[in-house]
């Protein structure tokens, strides 16, 4: 995928040579010769990165103040800056407002390009943490050896190189998003951003907003939308059927030309952008019943892909379960546990109407009630009630209530508690070095600590 980068100088011949370097190095460019067609430029479109001449001639704002405004409109969009020689502290100053680094001239093209890699890195990266924090500890492999899944990733790998729209069905929880994931990462697009939109959490009246940003009445930029902020990469729309109809209709524009207008702006916004959709609903029935646009339909699943139930691959959910306590353990430090015979036949047995989610979440539960030696095996009458095993001697809270039953984020606190506490036996009760221990700010520790009745 080619970045977009926007480079803003009022000298013709170092624009040029800018773009010219750039160009040969694979990036898309544009340029603006002042302020206000910068401004202009952006609105257009978001660029992936802005190199701006710090003194710019004849233009309305200079780079400090036009770097102020974009920093206030996009505070994510990193900006480069250009300063004249020896003049350092302008330079620190505008570090300080929020750009991201500078280059003075007279430049190689050698340090422009380093710079510009390691500003589109570094905004790549600021966005992978945040996507990472999002997914908060799942990782990105397809795992299962069942032929359903084989024949699933297969297809992933063969449509991930095209540019084809693919519509995702199957059940909740059963690992769409992870297939679209690996679709974005295989594609051609992979160093593009993959941006999410589950239109199942976000209300009818906050939907175009998310999904197309906000112009103010001066067309300034207000808010990037999902489209643009996706430019470049791959847009997945979750829970399709749930957009509502006059969105739908919006979205068909953009899968016919590309183009869309900001919610309150007038001009249209041009983004390159491939999309992917999932469905957990019956998308034939919902056009049956007019709630979903049938052309939309054809448009959004020109590849479609069904990614199949835990029901339908039962043989996985061992390997599944390996994988989800390894990926628990690494991530809170609970040890791995043993399960017995009895409690996978059990586990391979049940419907699992949540799916994949559900068979990690009940992992995560055993993982953390089941404490004490480490080396005991997990037997079938430790498993969940809604599993469907006997729980006969369970421990309980103290309240008489079964950890096994309780919800998850519940058994969670139970667990931090447990955790802290030991933790601050094992440092002699001393809380800065707990606090660094786990990985806390001091301040925040005794506030926990404080909630959790321990202090
Ligand atoms: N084959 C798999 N291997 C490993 N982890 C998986 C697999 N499938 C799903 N997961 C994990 O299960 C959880 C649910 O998956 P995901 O969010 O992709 O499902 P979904 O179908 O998009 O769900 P929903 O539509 O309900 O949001 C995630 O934590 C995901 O990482």
């Amino acid at each position: 995928m080619a970045y977009d980068i926007l480079i803003v100088d009022d000298e013709t011949d170092i624009r040029e040579m800018i773009a010219g370097i750039l160009d040969d190095e694979g990036y898309g460019t544009r340029t603006a010769a002042d302020s206000d067609s910068a401004l202009t430029a952006i609105k257009e479109r978001r660029p992936s990165l802005v190199i701006l001449d710090i003194w710019l001639q004849g233009s309305r704002l200079d780079g400090l103040a036009l770097l102020d405004v974009i920093r206030e409109q996009d505070p994510d969009l990193p900006v480069v800056i250009i300063s004249g020689h020896g003049n350092i502290e302008t330079a620190v100053s505008a570090i300080k407002r929020g750009a991201y680094d500078y280059i003075e001239k007279p430049f190689k093209a050698d340090r422009l390009i380093l710079i510009t890699d390691r500003a589109l890195e570094a905004s790549k990266l600021k966005r992978e943490i945040r996507e990472l924090k999002q997914r908060s500890g799942d990782t990105m492999r397809l795992v299962g050896e069942s032929s359903a899944i084989n024949q699933l990733r297969q297809t992933i790998e063969r449509v991930a190189a095209t540019n084809s729209r693919i519509l995702i069905s199957g059940p909740s929880g059963s690992g769409k998003e992870l297939a679209a994931r690996m679709i974005h990462d295989l594609s051609p697009r992979a160093r593009g951003p993959f941006v999410a939109i589950n239109a199942a959490t976000i209300t009818p009246e906050r939907m175009e907003d998310e999904l197309f940003g906000i112009e103010d009445a001066s067309g300034g930029l207000r808010k990037v939308g999902a489209l643009e902020e996706a430019h470049g990469g791959t847009l997945y729309l979750d829970e399709v059927a749930d957009m509502p109809r006059e969105t739908q209709g919006k979205i068909l524009r953009v899968l016919v030309d590309q183009t869309f207008t900001r919610v309150g702006g007038a001009t249209r916004v041009q983004v390159d952008i491939r999309i992917l959709s999932s469905t957990a609903k019956d998308l034939e029935r919902a056009i049956a019943e007019g709630a979903f646009r049938e052309d939309l339909y054809h448009r959004l699943g020109v590849v479609p892909l069904r990614v199949p139930g835990l029901a339908e691959r039962r043989e996985d959910v061992p390997i599944l379960v390996r994988h989800f306590m390894e990926q628990i353990s690494a991530a809170s430090g609970l040890p791995m546990r043993r399960i017995g015979d009895d409690a996978m036949a059990v586990l391979q047995t049940h419907d699992w109407p949540g799916n994949i989610r559900q068979l990690r979440n009940n992992v995560e539960r055993l993982m953390i009630l089941t404490r004490g030696d480490p080396e005991s095996t997990i037997t079938a009458d430790l498993l969940p009630a809604e599993v469907g095993a006997m729980v006969p001697n369970l421990p309980t809270t103290g309240g008489g209530e079964h950890l096994m039953s309780m919800p998850l984020r519940d058994a969670r606190e139970i667990f931090e508690r447990d955790y802290l506490q030991a933790q601050i036996k094992r440092f002699g009760g001393n809380i800065s070095r707990t606090a660094e221990f786990v990985g806390m700010e001091r301040s925040a520790l005794h506030r926990k600590l404080k909630t959790l009745g321990l202090s």
